[in-house]
C-alpha cells in the first residue's frame, strides 16, 4: 500500500473494540521513532511519552473511578464503572505529554501543536503495523489530581492517550467533511 492510500483508509479503532496483541517492543520502539519525526519548530522536543500498559491499566481505571466519586459523590454508577474500564481494553496506551516552554520564542501554541502531530503521528504509524488505535482524552486529561498522580510537572499537560490493540472488527468509517467546502481563495 502505498503512503496516500494508506492515509485515505486512516481511521480510528474505538478503544473498546481494541485487544491482545498490542506492539512487540521492537514494534513500540518503531512506532516511538517515527512519532518524534514530528516537526519542532526550534527542535524543542515537547513532548515525552508515559507507556500504561499490564497491571498499570487497571491501576489508573481504579484511581479514576475514585476520583470521579470524589468530584461527584452522586455520580451514576455505570458512568464510574466506565471510568473503571477505560484504560483495561487496548493493551497498550501511551499518554502524550506536552512539555510547554513559557516565554519562549517559539509560541506555546506550537509547542502544542507539535505534541498533537505526536499524537497523529503515533495512530499512524500503530495502523501501519497493523494495529488499531484511537487517541482519547476524557475528564482525566484535564483534572488535577489524575495528571499529579501520572507524574505531571507544573509545565506539562495531557494531550492525549492513544491506546493501541489488534482491532476486534473493522471499524465503521464516518462521514468526513467536503474539503471543497472547507478551501477558500485568499484574493489581495
Ligand atoms: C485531542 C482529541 C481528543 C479526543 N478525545 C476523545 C474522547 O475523549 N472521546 C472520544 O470518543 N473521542 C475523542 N476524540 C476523537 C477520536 O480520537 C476519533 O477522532 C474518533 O473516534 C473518530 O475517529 P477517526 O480518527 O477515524 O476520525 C478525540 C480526538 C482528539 C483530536
Amino acid at each position: 500500500m502505498n503512503a496516500l492510500d494508506a492515509l485515505r483508509r486512516r481511521r480510528s479503532v474505538p478503544s473498546r473494540l481494541l485487544g491482545e496483541p498490542g506492539p512487540t517492543p521492537d514494534q513500540l520502539r518503531a512506532i516511538l521513532s517515527e512519532a518524534v519525526r514530528v516537526p519542532d519548530h526550534g527542535k524543542l522536543t515537547p513532548w515525552r511519552f508515559l507507556r500504561i500498559h499490564g497491571p498499570a491499566r487497571q491501576a489508573l481505571g481504579d484511581l479514576l473511578a475514585a476520583r470521579a466519586l470524589e468530584r461527584d459523590p452522586a455520580a451514576p454508577q455505570a458512568a464510574v464503572d466506565k471510568d473503571r474500564q477505560r484504560f483495561s481494553h487496548a493493551p497498550l496506551i501511551l499518554a502524550v505529554i506536552a512539555r510547554l516552554t513559557p516565554g519562549h520564542k517559539v509560541p506555546e501554541q506550537e509547542q502544542l501543536l507539535s505534541g498533537g502531530a505526536v499524537c497523529f503521528a503515533l495512530l499512524q504509524a500503530a495502523q501501519a503495523l497493523g494495529f488499531g488505535a484511537q487517541w482519547l482524552t476524557g475528564w482525566a486529561a484535564y483534572d488535577p489530581v489524575v495528571t499529579a498522580r501520572l507524574g505531571l510537572e507544573e509545565n506539562e499537560k495531557v494531550l492525549g492517550f492513544i491506546h493501541i490493540g489488534t482491532a476486534a472488527e473493522e471499524a465503521p468509517e464516518r462521514q468526513r467533511p467536503d474539503p471543497e467546502q472547507l478551501l477558500g481563495d485568499w484574493t489581495p
